[in-house]
């Protein structure tokens, strides 16, 4: 599903040039659960970033059900943005002056794709139905990243990216968030990929991409 081939990214130049991503190559099936561990400067949220086209690679491609995304232009870029990837991240990124219903629709507002029992559905499985209508500030930080994980999903995109998602929870409350994540991409058929410094959540993935300064590592 999605296909990477020899990725390089160099941020900086002469003295302060940084080898982000060296040559990466990987395969992720459809519908797996992979991560992306390594430590700290290793290029894990690099990877991520270019697969979600926040950010270009110097060189390599990166083809997503054989489209090589790297050469879209605008348009396709923001139609894959919008449709293809759904974003988790550690620090959640909810808007503070709307509510959680909102949070979670504006992401909706482009595609305007989730029908009622979808939204319905989901927040069940969540468990966020009665947090709809507070807002960010009001929620622990478990229930803050239920919500975001809501408003990744709401448009039912192919592919969810979850940058550290745990990094900000505690013990249970990163339980929680992850069995949602994998419960919930596995029964609609998405594709997860993550970056996690948690070896007992790296265990639970189909595949692991481990980075040792910008390159992976074979086991
Ligand atoms: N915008 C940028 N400008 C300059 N250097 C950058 C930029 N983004 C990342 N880097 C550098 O690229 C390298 C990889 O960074 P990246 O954030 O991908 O690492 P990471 O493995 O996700 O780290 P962490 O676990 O600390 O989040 C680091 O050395 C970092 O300093």
């Amino acid at each position: 599903m999605i296909k990477i081939e020899h990725l390089t990214k160099k941020y900086g130049e002469g003295d302060s040039c940084c080898l982000a991503l060296n040559d990466v190559s990987a395969d992720i099936q459809e519908n797996t659960f992979t991560v992306i561990t390594g430590k700290s400067g290793s290029g894990k949220t690099t990877l991520l970033n270019m697969i979600g086209l926040i950010d270009k690679p110097d060189s390599g491609s990166i083809l997503v059900e054989d489209r090589n995304i790297l050469a879209y232009g605008k348009k396709d870029c923001l139609r894959y943005r919008r449709e293809m990837i759904g974003m988790v991240f550690q620090f959640f990124q909810l808007i503070p002056v709307l509510t959680c219903r909102d949070n979670i629709m504006i992401a909706n507002e482009c595609v305007k794709k989730c029908k009622k029992d979808y939204f319905d559905t989901l927040t069940e499985q969540l468990d966020i139905k009665d947090l709809l209508n507070k807002y960010p500030d009001q929620l622990s930080g478990g229930q803050q990243q239920r919500i975001a994980i809501a408003r990744a999903l709401i448009n039912q995109p192919r592919i969810i990216l979850a940058d550290e998602p745990t990094g900000n929870l505690d013990s249970e409350n990163s339980r929680r968030v992850i069995d949602l994540l994998k419960q919930t991409t596995n029964e609609y058929g998405m594709t997860l990929l993550m970056v996690t410094h948690d070896a007992d959540i790296a265990k639970q993935a189909n595949h692991c991409i481990h980075l040792v300064d910008g390159r992976i590592q074979q086991n």
